[in-house]
């Protein structure tokens, strides 16, 4: 909120970043281990210009306080939660415990550690280290209005055929060939916004958000893809990054906005040859460079018309 200040508008927040905590929660006979890692970010808006303008600390919550609360509350769960339930009693926490905070933003990523299977037996307590994260950001106001995202950072998603790039702008600067043929590599950062309005409202069945991500983590992979036997023609990420956000949206009647990002990392052609001894390698659709850098920058947010993301 902007607060006029000696002719000038002033906003702030403080909080504390990147709180990196560990959590194990044992079965009753100590056997079976669960167990997350998380990192949290947490800011608060609170009525406290004083410490800005007149050198008074007196309305500070202290960011090392709130690191602290991060492993209070982390102790105190003693059943598994999900990230968005963890970030929701977080915000809760803040905007209920302190008189001056009005809104706290808790955002919380998820390291991917998955339970191993050995022989193909789950393990009891042996985690690795996939590759996609799952976050969740919660602004919770005093007044127990909520706004709940999710998301995925990081899932790398590559298809070697079924992609094309046709009947584009052509300029004098274009060199780019139209194609029917060629891979289509990209890592996706989604984000979704749940419909959910109240920290009250919220579904109370455990690790529900947790089942949302892989739900929805897996409508995207598998519209991407297309059936596992032939896949699905992608004109453009662009038509690909809809046809996924539409799915999503067309699933889950508790997101009401979904915003992906879709670089479109490319894979280039390789094609040598010499003079002396002409062509040495022809693309056939089988050699490639792999790159990074630079890359096709494609992002888009789809909403029911209702949604208020
Ligand atoms: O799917 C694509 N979308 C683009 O906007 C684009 N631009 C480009 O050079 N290649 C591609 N591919």
């Amino acid at each position: 909120m902007a607060k006029e200040m000696d002719g000038f508008n002033f906003e702030q927040r403080h909080g504390k970043a990147r709180v990196r905590v560990g959590r194990v929660w044992r079965s009753k006979d100590g056997r079976r281990h669960s167990m997350v890692e998380w990192n949290v970010n947490i800011s608060l808006l609170s009525n406290c210009t004083g410490a800005y303008v007149r050198d008074d600390n007196s309305d500070i919550v202290a960011t090392d306080t709130m690191k602290n609360t991060v492993y209070v509350k982390a102790k105190e769960c003693s059943e598994q939660l999900s990230a968005e339930e963890f970030a929701i009693l977080l915000g809760k926490h803040f905007t209920s415990f302190y008189p001056q905070v009005f809104t706290a933003i808790v955002k919380v990523v998820e390291k991917p550690w998955e339970r191993v299977s050995v022989n193909g037996q789950a393990h009891v307590h042996g985690f690795k280290l996939a590759s996609e994260k799952h976050t969740a950001e919660a602004i919770v106001q005093k007044s127990g209005i909520l706004q709940l995202t999710s998301g995925i950072e990081g899932l790398s998603l590559l298809k070697t055929t079924k992609s094309g790039f046709e009947g584009f702008i052509r300029d004098k600067y274009t060199a780019l060939p139209e194609t029917r043929e060629r891979m289509l590599a990209t890592e996706v950062t989604a984000s979704w916004r749940y419909s959910y309005e109240s920290v009250s409202s919220i579904p109370q069945k455990p690790l529900y958000f947790n089942e949302c991500y892989l739900n929805v983590k897996k409508v995207l992979a598998d519209t991407f893809f297309g059936p596992p036997d032939g896949g699905v023609y992608s004109a453009s990420v662009q038509s690909t990054l809809f046809h996924m956000a539409k799915a999503v949206l067309s699933r889950f009647m508790d997101i009401s906005s979904v915003q992906l990002k879709m670089p479109n990392i490319h894979f280039l052609p390789v094609n040598i040859s010499s003079k002396d001894i002409g062509v040495i390698v022809k693309f056939n659709d089988d050699v490639y460079l792999p790159t990074d850098e630079p890359h096709g920058s494609i992002e888009a947010t789809l909403s029911r018309f209702w949604s208020k993301m």
